[in-house]
Formats: structure tokens, C-alpha cells, sequence
């Protein structure tokens, strides 16, 4: 990162709330830099912080100690107006947009360029027009707000911070309402802008695995007000990632990158083995039952998993018997039939 400087820089900050009565510190002593083009995702726990860190970097909410540093300028001493030029922010929150179009929602995007009352430029329609299609919106346009689905207004959101074209942008929880593919999509959206564009992205969001794949770097909360950082995939291997998130009857399975159900083991296993994906899916399933599945093949009970013909089929044998299925669901009838029938444990 030589010769850059980062967008966002914080300085031994200290987060949190403070009344005349009492201080409650939701972290401290938080070092943390944001580098143009990287994509940074803040994780952590419920109430772990990451929207009081958010607002606090937005300036929305009043540092306690140490220092936020926006694009090398402090916080503190950025006027409303110089700051929009820099920082956007999509909050999750239901906005107030009366009965505004969507269009006219993603044009207030420029206001910190035009003033409130100011004509758009040339210049402003074209940073709309890159917004609304980066954003893919087209054909939410004419709506107005209040016709939205939660979903849909959230990509108007979107659309309006990328039209305020500013080095940083802040969302919070930006996947929040949308379904599947439009969480990935805009995992992608996110990707490909902070690449493209040199912008830098931070974002607060539970989708854990989107984000183990996305992100350039993890900002982990852990439960105890300490912040790690690190690339996925070294937080994976360090454990600080399973640490965040430990919850009894959950664990981080980091050979697959997955969050388990804890099922009871139970005492008996099956021998598994055959085609990698058939085999991944068979063990999910018999772990559900609380069955132990591995590669072994000394065990009472085998199971081979491969496609035949096109077809998938599981052959269940013991020595005494053996079947065919075609299904993961008539499979794990007959080893629980079998089970009680043939188990010698
Ligand atoms: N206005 C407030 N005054 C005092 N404490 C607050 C206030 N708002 C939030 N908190 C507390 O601060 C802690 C962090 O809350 P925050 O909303 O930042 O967590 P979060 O990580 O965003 O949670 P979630 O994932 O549930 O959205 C929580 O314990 C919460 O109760």
C-alpha cells in the first residue's frame, strides 16, 4: 500500500455510549485502516457493536476516545458538507422519502454537490446514470418509495451513495431484506466497485459465508469488545473466526468453511466413501441423524455414494445384506431401520 494512504483510519478510538450518569465502552483502542480498493467486512455477533462502530465512523454518533480520520482529514473537524463529498452511508433503516420516486431518491445523491436547490449538471446525470445501472435499478425508477419492497428500496440505497460518488462508502447491513441472489449479487455489486473504482467499502453484515468470500479483509468483533482483522481465510485458520461466533449447538467447520448444527455424534459409525459431492451431502444428512460418517472401512455399516448412468445411487451394505438407493431420503430410512435391526453396539 505504499504511496496510498487509507480512506478511513482510526486512531485508538474508543466506541460506545456515554450519559451524564455512566459510560458504557463497546470497544476501545481500535487501529483500524480502510485502503482504497478493498472491501472490508465487519462481522461480529449480535450487539457484538458493528452499528456503533458504523455510526461512529459516519459521524453520527460521538467518539469517546482517539480519533477517526477520513480521507487524512479528522473527523471532528469536517464540516456536514465536506464530509458527503467523502463518506456515504446505506443505513438499513426505513427512510422517511415521502413520495418520492426512486429516481428522485438516487438524484438526492448529488446534493452535496448541488446544494438542495441546485440544477443537475451534465456531470451529476452521468454519475446518476452509472449509479442507477451499476446499482441495476432501471426498472424500479418511476416507483415511488413507499411501493418498494424493503428489499428493493435497499438497492435504491445503494444507488443513491454510488451517485454520490464519494472514495468511502459505509453500509450497514446492506443484505439485510434482500433474498438469496440478490444478497450474492450485491456481495458481486460491492466486489467488482471497490476494485473498478479504487473505492473502499465497509460493510456490516451477518451473511458469513458471502462475506468469507468476498471481503479482502474481515473486521471480526469478538465478544469480549476486541476487534481482529486479518484476510478470511488467515481468521479461519487462527480460529478467531469460530471464536466470534461461538455458540453452544453451532460449530465452524473449517474444512468447509460452513457453520454446523452440533448434532449429537452418537456412538455408531458408518463407512463413507465414493464421488466427493455425493459424499459431502450424504454426511450432512447422517450427521443430522446422529450418525458418525468416515472414510474407515473396518465399520459394521458402509455406505458408497457414485452416479451410475446419470443417476445418483447409494449402495448400504454390512456384510449380511446389501441395497440400492436413489435418494438421500430412502437411504436414511434404511440405515435407521438397518441400525436397529443389524447394530451389534
Ligand atoms: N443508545 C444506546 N445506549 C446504550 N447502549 C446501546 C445503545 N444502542 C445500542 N447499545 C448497546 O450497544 C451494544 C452494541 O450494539 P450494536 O447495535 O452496535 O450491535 P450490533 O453488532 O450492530 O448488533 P446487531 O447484529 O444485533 O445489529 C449492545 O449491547 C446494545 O445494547
Amino acid at each position: 500500500m505504499s504511496g496510498a494512504f487509507p480512506l478511513l483510519e482510526t486512531r485508538n478510538l474508543t466506541i460506545g455510549y456515554s450519559t451524564k450518569k455512566s459510560t458504557r465502552v463497546i470497544a476501545e483502542k481500535l487501529n483500524l485502516k480502510l485502503w482504497p480498493g478493498q472491501l472490508v467486512c465487519l462481522l461480529g455477533s449480535n450487539g457484538a457493536g458493528k452499528s456503533t462502530l458504523m455510526r461512529t465512523l459516519a459521524g453520527l454518533q460521538h467518539v469517546l476516545v482517539g480519533e477517526v480520520i477520513i480521507n487524512q482529514h479528522l473527523l471532528s473537524a469536517l464540516k456536514a458538507g465536506e464530509l458527503a463529498k467523502k463518506l456515504s452511508l446505506v443505513l438499513t433503516e426505513r427512510i422517511e422519502a415521502g413520495n418520492l420516486t426512486a429516481k428522485e431518491v438516487i438524484e438526492l445523491g448529488r446534493t452535496p454537490y448541488t446544494g438542495w436547490l441546485g440544477k443537475l449538471t451534465e456531470l451529476d446525470q452521468q454519475k446518476i446514470q452509472q449509479a442507477i445501472v451499476s446499482a441495476d435499478v432501471i426498472p424500479l425508477l418511476n416507483q415511488r418509495m413507499h411501493q418498494l419492497s424493503d428489499g428493493e428500496r435497499q438497492k435504491i440505497m445503494l444507488a443513491r451513495a454510488l451517485a454520490q460518488d464519494t472514495g468511502l462508502i459505509l453500509l450497514d447491513e446492506p443484505t439485510a431484506h434482500l433474498d438469496l441472489p440478490n444478497r450474492v449479487e450485491m456481495m458481486r455489486l460491492l466486489h467488482t466497485l471497490a476494485r473498478q473504482t479504487n473505492k473502499a467499502i465497509l460493510l456490516s453484515t451477518h451473511e458469513l459465508d458471502l462475506a468469507l468470500q468476498a471481503a479482502d479483509n474481515l473486521w471480526l468483533m469478538q465478544p469480549d469488545g476486541k476487534l481482529v482483522t486479518g484476510v478470511p481465510e488467515d481468521l479461519v485458520l487462527s480460529g478467531a473466526f469460530e471464536s466470534a461466533f461461538a455458540k453452544t449447538g453451532f460449530f465452524f467447520d473449517n474444512a468447509t468453511g460452513t457453520f454446523t448444527i452440533h448434532h449429537d455424534p452418537g456412538s455408531l459409525n458408518i463407512a463413507l466413501s465414493g464421488d466427493p459431492k455425493m459424499v459431502f451431502w450424504t454426511r450432512r444428512a447422517l450427521q443430522r441423524e446422529g450418525f458418525r460418517s468416515n472414510q474407515h472401512e473396518d465399520f459394521q455399516f458402509q455406505i458408497v455414494a457414485n452416479p451410475d448412468n446419470g443417476t445418483a445411487v447409494w449402495e448400504f451394505s454390512n456384510g449380511e445384506f446389501a441395497s440400492k438407493f436413489t435418494t438421500i431420503e430412502t437411504l436414511i430410512d434404511s440405515v435407521k431401520s438397518a441400525i436397529n435391526k443389524y447394530s451389534t453396539t
